[in-house]
């Protein structure tokens, strides 16, 4: 008979057999999955070694994974945990789905706007759960923390994270999800169910950073302020053909493709690749830019005899005998 696995219902495309939870997180508004070889089970839980792989993703599918401070609170503490997993190569961010209430899809739809303040996204002091009425929502927004803008600072450590973020596009890519996954490094989007549409300039709101520049890299600057002015939504198709995602699959396909691109990616070296990430952010990051770049060029020298030579000496209380070490050109 078949072992019947426990783990409950995450998403239409989250095969359980790939994935455990990661322990230690208590999460409500978000998922966190480190992936695992394939297909073994004990006593109906997946066991498995653990693969260089983490999935990330929005669990309030009620809403079209709209984002409130408390989800991305829990979104950056699971992207940092990535970042800081030294065996970890690549991290897939999706929205679960679909909504148990009309079946929609949504990888991210932005900002929740029932909470959204005059500062910024305001925390709740009670969790009335995603579907409570917008006034009753409002009551409990607490006076007392300032609202927050902070997937600006997801979007940053997306940026300066030296591991591959592929988005998996499950559903609606709106407003800061649609920013969201511009940043990404990789994008795959689902056939069916992924829908674009920026829609910042209707609820009075504008990603000025890289939701807008970074667009415009990809898609043509034309392109991004039609993305932009027009807020109109596009296809799956439409984003592979203008560069918003590198790849349109069905959506089936979806999850099992950004695994495939994360397991290329472990083939690959782990310098080259946070070199070449860095490489590609370098331009556009400004000094911040420069700084990771240059950040991971300082751990290279320090792998080096020559550097390790100038802290010897240092060590030791004498000069630095820098004569092995050619003046390269
Ligand atoms: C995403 C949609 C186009 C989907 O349309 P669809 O018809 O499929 O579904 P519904 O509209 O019926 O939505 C289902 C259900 O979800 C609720 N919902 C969806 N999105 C949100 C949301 N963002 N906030 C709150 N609630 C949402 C919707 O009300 C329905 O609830 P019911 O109770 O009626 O079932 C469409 O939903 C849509 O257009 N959504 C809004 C997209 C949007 O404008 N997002 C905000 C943009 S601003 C932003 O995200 C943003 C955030 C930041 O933190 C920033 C920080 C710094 C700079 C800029 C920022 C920024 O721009």
């Amino acid at each position: 008979m078949e072992a019947m696995s426990v783990l409950p219902f995450v998403s239409d495309t989250f095969d359980a057999s790939r994935w455990r939870e990661v322990v230690g997180f208590e999460l409500t508004d978000i998922t966190y999955h480190r992936g695992i070889s394939r297909g073994m089970e004990l006593d109906g839980k997946p066991v498995g070694a653990d693969l260089p792989v983490v999935r990330i993703a929005f669990d309030r599918p009620i809403l079209r994974n709209a984002f409130r401070p408390h989800t991305v609170d829990e979104l950056y503490r699971c992207l940092d945990h990535a970042r800081m997993t030294s065996d970890v190569a690549a991290v897939i961010i999706t929205g679960n789905g679909p909504s148990p209430k009309d079946g929609g899809y949504g990888f991210c739809s932005g900002g929740d706007q029932r909470i959204r303040g005059k500062d910024g996204y305001r925390y709740e002091e009670t969790d009335l759960g995603e579907d409570a009425a917008v006034e009753s929502r409002r009551e409990t927004i607490d006076p007392v923390r300032a609202g927050r803008l902070h997937i600006l600072e997801v979007q940053r450590l997306i940026r300066t994270m030296p591991k591959v973020v592929i988005a998996a596009v499950s559903g609606w890519a709106a407003g800061g999800g649609h920013s969201l996954n511009v940043v990404c490094d990789l994008s795959i989007a689902s056939l069916e169910h992924a829908r674009f549409m920026q829609t910042d300039a209707n609820v009075g709101s504008f990603d000025a950073g890289y939701g807008s520049a970074l667009l415009a890299r990809q898609v043509g600057d034309k392109r991004a302020r039609e993305i932009f002015f027009l807020a109109r939504e596009y296809s799956a198709v439409d984003a592979e053909r203008w560069g918003v995602v590198n790849e349109a699959v069905p959506h089936a396909e979806l999850e099992n493709t950004a695994l495939e691109y994360a397991r290329i990616i472990a083939t690959k070296s782990p310098q080259a690749i946070r070199m070449l990430k860095f490489a590609f952010n370098l331009a556009d990051d400004g000094l911040a830019g420069q700084q990771v770049f240059a950040g991971e060029a300082t751990r290279m020298a320090y792998m080096t005899e020559e550097a390790q030579e100038g802290r010897d000496a240092f060590v030791e209380r004498r000069q630095p005998d820098w004569s092995p070490f050619p003046y390269y050109f």
